[in-house]
């Protein structure tokens, strides 16, 4: 083991649950470079929903180690259209990993949240001591209340059984593999996929929606999978940990240097019958930077790097309309 390493991944069953979303995916590259065996779970093979499927396949091939990367995950516009699929899927998806992991004797396991949990005012940027301190932002409350019950869940688990459950809370996420469904997606795949088409079929405009004056962080999905397993073999503690980039824009300048990046050259118009959602929600990256991890890609890059995916992939060029696409 190397120096400050608490749990090693040598010679690990390391189970990746939602292997085929965006983290999921990055998590499957990044653990491609450590010495362990990875394993996946086919949707049409186990619905996480559902518990005996669940438990069944948790006990047929026991991981040592499992991430919990599967999730109902939306956008703001899903996230307030569709409350009930946010808090009842993942509600079921997290009871039934975290419970089938402990009755197989899972040695390590991390729980994903994000930046929803926080109170909608809290304090910026957001230290992990700030959950649980508010209310929370109306448009996607379902999912947070789910996520913050996935935390309690790994923490009592924790508390009650002596296991080494974790959990991670990252900011808002983009990059290969994202959901590019303008009703369903978030923010930074809409806007690269508004702006591309504005340009290749010479409009003069592009709309993003609320005021564009909420703040957000980002930070690339490489970046994210490298601090999760980062985490899992650095961190062992009681408390959630924030994965963030540190630092925030508005959606206005995302915007702006989305059409740098796109080589769009019009107008971008607000508007505003569209939700802002939370106006800021800045982590707080001290507990990370105070384990010895930083991000690596700068927005700016990260977002060429994932328009060239794009233009390679052929997915902002898909034909159907956004009703047709991934539903919410
Ligand atoms: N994207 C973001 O900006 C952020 C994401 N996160 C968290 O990261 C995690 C991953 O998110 P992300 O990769 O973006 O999401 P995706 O939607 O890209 O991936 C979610 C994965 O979960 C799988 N899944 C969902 N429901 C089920 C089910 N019933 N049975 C089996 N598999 C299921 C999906 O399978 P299928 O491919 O078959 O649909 C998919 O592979 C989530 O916990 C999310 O909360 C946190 C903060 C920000
Ligand atoms: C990760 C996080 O993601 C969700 O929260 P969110 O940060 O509010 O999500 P978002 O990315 O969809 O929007 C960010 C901001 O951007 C504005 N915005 C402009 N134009 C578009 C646009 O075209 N699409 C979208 N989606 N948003 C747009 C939008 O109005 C908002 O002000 C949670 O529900 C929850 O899932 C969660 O945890």
């Amino acid at each position: 083991m190397s120096a400050g390493t608490l749990y090693s991944l040598k010679g690990k069953r390391v189970w990746v649950a939602g292997h085929r979303g965006m983290v999921g995916a990055a998590l499957v590259r990044r653990l491609g470079s450590e010495d362990c065996e990875i394993l996946v779970s086919e949707r049409a093979e186990v619905d996480l929903t559902r518990q005996e499927q669940v438990e069944r396949w948790v006990a047929d091939r026991r991981p040592d180690a499992v991430i919990v990367a599967a999730a109902k995950v939306g956008g703001i516009l899903a996230n307030d259209t569709y409350p009930a699929d946010f808090l009842y899927i993942n509600l079921m998806i997290e009871a039934n990993i975290v419970d089938a992991s402990f009755r197989a004797s899972v040695e390590k396991l991390l729980f994903l949240g994000s930046s929803c949990i926080y109170p909608r005012m809290a304090a910026q940027p957001i230290e992990e001591s700030a959950l649980l301190t508010g209310p929370l932002e109306p448009t996607n409350e379902a999912y947070a209340i789910a996520k913050i019950a996935g935390i309690k869940l790994a923490q009592a688990y924790r508390r009650q059984h002596g296991v080494d459950y974790i959990s991670a809370m990252p900011t808002n996420l983009y990059g290969p593999g994202d959901n590019f469904d303008l009703l369903s997606s978030h923010v930074l795949p809409a806007l690269l996929r508004k702006a591309h088409m504005a340009k290749v079929t010479g409009a003069p405009s592009f709309e993003i929606w609320g005021t564009g004056s909420p703040l957000r962080e980002f930070l690339h999905v490489d970046d994210c999978a490298d601090a999760l397993i980062f985490l899992l073999g650095r961190y062992s503690d009681f408390e959630h940990v924030n994965v963030g980039s540190g630092s925030d824009l508005s959606i206005l300048s995302l915007a702006q240097l989305v059409a740098e990046t796109v080589g769009f050259n019009g107008e971008i118009v607000l508007d505003r019958t569209k939700p802002d959602g939370t106006p800021r929600k800045l982590m707080s990256a001290d507990k990370l930077l105070g384990l010895g991890w930083a991000p690596r890609i700068p927005l700016r890059e990260g977002v060429k790097s994932v328009y060239d995916w794009c233009l390679k992939t052929g997915v902002l060029s898909d034909s159907r309309s956004p009703s047709e696409e991934r539903s919410v």
